[in-house]
């Protein structure tokens, strides 16, 4: 496989774009990689500007549930465009999504659009600390809320694939309120809540955490968070940016039974659009501006194009069995990528739910993000590589998930099980010679 036109194009980005990236996950330094340049994508494939095609498990981190360039998706915003692309004038569109929120996601009662999942995290912290009257949030170490400042503290995501903790740029006064603990570690929770739960405002987490690669929540921890914040007045946010319309109609918080104060929305509600969105009890929402005095405001807030983007992709995760089909598919890859793994005598812990999944190189069990730091980043770059080169994209990091879409066929996840049995061997030999 060449990559000659990507590597003349990623050496013009970096004079004119800080390495040469709009954002870092998209760099694979971290697996030893110069990043491939899309030039189109159909369906679960990426075809990259040397021509090279892949089948795609990033699906834009998370938004592409149904693959790239759906018909109806595109229709829709072909539609829309030609109407106007943006009014800063209130559309029915809104009105649709809102109603279309409401009815997919069990804890929501009103919903504000935004334009990022940061900008959705960022809103609903304020809100929290508004509701409530207090300062200090609570987040857990590993999870990963966005680029806004107050949680860029102990995150996933780029920074866990960087190896930093925080960002400087960011005063420790505005940090000083947020306390980030690890988790499942329901314990620490309740022993701080007893200590100061009084002045939480906030313990904002992702249901499934998905940006330190994914771990689940262990029984009970989320119930744990929801009693707490229950016994001390303070608000709990699901972060469910990446869960969200991805487990199930209703996310984690469907699939737990577990219902947040606030969630917060990105990703698949702007059907691979620009988008996020906050929302949750009538009580707290109707604290925002213009009928309440906490402030947040968008000139894209409710774009028309990402609406329309957004509703025809949930219109189609709204007919029956769709989740069901989501889990055979992704059900069926990973047991086929941990066969392989086997076979080849890598040890790989396989952590699924749903169309969500990663695979962490180590043998232990990944519940936290102290036990997803100890896998071996150089036996996921070889395996990166390899994916690579037999046609598979994979997250350029290992702190990072794979999305299966419904445009993953049974004859490509045959393929990427094939590729990566190799991979695995290649990992295996890499790991002998140390
Ligand atoms: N976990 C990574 C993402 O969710 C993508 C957002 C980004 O570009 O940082």
């Amino acid at each position: 496989m060449e990559w000659e036109k990507s590597k003349r194009l990623y050496e013009e980005a970096c004079k004119w774009i800080p390495g040469g990236v709009n954002s870092p996950v998209r760099s694979a330094r971290a697996v030893g990689m110069n990043p491939i340049f899309v030039k189109e994508a159909r369906g679960c494939r990426l075809v990259d500007e040397d021509g090279n095609t892949y089948i795609d498990y990033v699906g834009s981190w998370g938004p592409l549930i149904v693959g790239h360039s759906h018909p109806d998706i595109v229709e829709a915003v072909r539609r829309a465009a030609e109407k106007g692309t943006s009014y800063g004038i209130p559309t029915q569109l809104e009105i649709s999504m809102a109603q279309k929120v409401v009815e997919m996601v069990p804890s929501i009662d009103m919903v504000r659009m935004v334009s990022s999942g940061t900008e959705a995290t960022m809103s609903a912290i304020r809100l929290a600390r508004g509701y409530t009257g207090r300062k200090k949030i609570i987040k857990f170490n590993g999870c990963y809320h966005g680029h806004g400042d107050c949680l860029l503290v102990q995150s996933g995501s780029g920074l866990a694939t960087l190896g930093i903790p925080g960002s400087p740029g960011i005063p420790e006064e505005i940090v000083m309120h947020t306390l980030s603990l690890p988790y499942n570690d329901l314990g620490q929770v309740e022993e701080v809540m007893e200590r100061m739960g009084k002045e939480v405002a906030a313990i904002i987490v992702e249901p499934v955490a998905a940006n330190m690669g994914v771990v689940l929540p262990r029984p009970g921890f989320l119930q744990g968070l929801r009693k707490l914040c229950d016994a001390f007045g303070t608000v709990l946010i699901f972060d469910e940016v990446i869960s969200g319309f991805r487990l199930a109609a209703g996310g984690a918080q469907e699939v737990f039974g577990v219902l947040p104060d606030l969630t917060c929305l990105g990703k698949i509600i702007g059907g691979g659009l620009p988008v996020g969105a906050y929302g949750g009890k009538r009580e707290i929402m109707m604290k925002m501006a213009p009928v309440g005095d906490i402030y947040q405001a968008g000139t894209l807030s409710g774009n028309p194009l990402a609406m329309s983007a957004g509703l025809a992709t949930l219109n189609i995760l709204s007919s029956a069995g769709i989740y069901e089909v989501l889990e055979e598919k992704a059900n069926y890859l990973v047991h086929g990528l941990a066969e392989g793994a086997k076979a080849a005598g890598v040890s790989v812990r396989m952590n699924r739910i749903g169309s969500l999944g990663c695979g962490f190189f180590t043998a232990e069990e990944v519940c936290d993000f102290e036990s997803a730091l100890k896998a071996d980043t150089q036996a996921y770059a070889v395996f990166f590589q390899e994916m690579l080169k037999g046609g598979i994209y994979m997250a350029p990091s290992q702190f990072e998930a794979f999305f299966v879409s419904l445009a993953h066929e049974k004859s490509d996840l045959d393929r990427t099980v094939e590729v990566a049995a190799q991979a695995f061997e290649r990992v295996r030999e890499h790991s002998a010679r140390g």
